[in-house]
């Protein structure tokens, strides 16, 4: 049992109900003398007979990589299918049913929309078939794909992402851990409506929020401003609230075909990081020769750019009807309207919030591909994010 059976019940959403289908994909059983029998107890709709079916779809990173020596924890390539990395993991046929499937196997820097839209209509697929998914991903990018899944996938059902900071063959690599307690997190009953997860070290994020805060170590997921959802000791999970979604989280409609085409139409959204000594002549070359549909700005501080720089925006955003969307350097904390430049023609300049770059550039492709005016973007911003 986990210690919080007492809070409000997650709504049952009967349109998501599983169904009694077998799905053609791969399927494996486990041996029966489990070590999560304590979770059992706390999952499925109150028929604890019928465990949850949970899909893995393995898309590659670190954890489905090999390194040539125990102490290499860098510089490994993807070796392993989501096969091996679920043969891994311990006895779950207490828990849940598995099934898995390898989407892609790739590093998560070669990851862009093609993937992206593969894995959503993977997700959209299986979706009526299971009660939770696990996603194993590449901790580098993997927080544009939660936070691109999360605004365009409308369900209840747990999405876990997980991953690892180590190979496979490095001294106490994480990835076997990790991956348990994704499973043993989709599989909980405490887990829907909480929308896209992001599991690792112990902790369950907010895959909206969270980002990858370090480079090497173990412990990177963080989103110190929302902080973490929950927690996971031995194979209990504990979340430190009910469920929720984020505030003014905005939803997008990815599915028809025509659509989908558009989106990739607006991948090439660049994201500038400025600098002391920043070159303006770059800002001319993206928007005059490349013509990018819109720029996303890691700026100094709450917005800061130098006055050169923001006359130069404002007027070839006016001039080629562009979105600039105003994010920043540091990790947390927010761009708000207020700290836009006082500078005129400023129609195009948007204030990204508490947004990071990275995911205010999903959200900006999102939104062009909705052929929303600039208006609608900079509500979008505002009212979600803060911007
Ligand atoms: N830790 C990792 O997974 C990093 C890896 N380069 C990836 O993102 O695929």
């Amino acid at each position: 049992m986990t210690g919080f059976e007492n809070l409000a019940e997650v709504p049952f959403d009967v349109q998501e109900d599983i169904k009694d289908v077998e799905h053609p994909i791969f399927r494996i059983k486990y041996r029966s003398n489990s070590i999560a029998s304590d979770t059992a107890s706390s999952i499925g709709d109150g028929d604890n007979t019928k465990l949850p079916n949970i899909k893995v779809l393995g898309t590659g990173g670190t954890i489905a990589s090999k390194g040539s020596s125990s102490y290499q924890t860098a510089g490994y390539e993807v070796d392993l299918t989501i096969e091996d990395l679920i043969k891994s993991i311990p006895d779950l046929s207490h828990t849940c049913e598995l099934h898995f499937e390898q989407v892609f196997n790739l590093d998560s820097k070669e990851f862009g929309t093609k993937e992206l839209i593969a894995l959503h209509n993977k997700i959209q697929e299986d979706l009526p078939f299971f009660d939770g998914i696990v996603i194993t991903h590449g901790t580098d990018t993997c927080e544009e794909t939660a936070f691109f899944l999360e605004s365009t996938i409308n369900t209840r059902k747990p999405i876990v992402i997980c991953g690892s900071m180590r190979p496979s063959t490095s001294i106490s690599s994480d990835g076997e851990m990790n991956l348990y307690q994704a499973c043993v997190v989709a599989a909980n009953k405490q887990s829907r409506g909480r929308g896209i997860l992001v599991t690792l070290n112990d902790k369950i994020g907010s895959g909206y929020y969270i980002t990858k805060s370090d480079a090497n170590s173990l412990d990177t997921f963080k989103s110190l401003g929302q902080g973490y959802l929950g927690n996971f000791v031995n194979n209990e999970v504990h979340y430190y609230y009910p469920p929720n979604r984020p505030t003014g989280l905005q939803k997008f409609n990815l599915l028809g075909e025509d659509e989908l085409k558009d989106y990739n139409k607006y991948s090439n959204i660049p994201i500038l990081y400025f600098h002391q000594n920043f070159n303006n002549e770059l800002i001319e070359l993206i928007i005059k020769q490349l013509k990018v549909p819109g720029i996303v700005l890691a700026t100094m501080g709450a917005g800061s750019l130098a006055d050169s720089t923001n006359k130069l925006l404002a007027k070839l955003s006016t001039e080629y009807q562009i979105p600039i969307i105003y994010s920043k350097r540091s990790m947390d904390g927010s761009v708000s309207k207020g700290s836009l430049p006082k500078v005129s023609n400023k129609e195009y300049l948007i204030a990204g919030g508490y947004l990071n770059p990275q995911k205010s550039r999903i959200l900006l492709q999102l939104c062009l591909n909705d052929n929303l005016s600039i208006e609608q973007i900079r509500k979008i911003f505002k009212e979600g994010y803060g911007g």
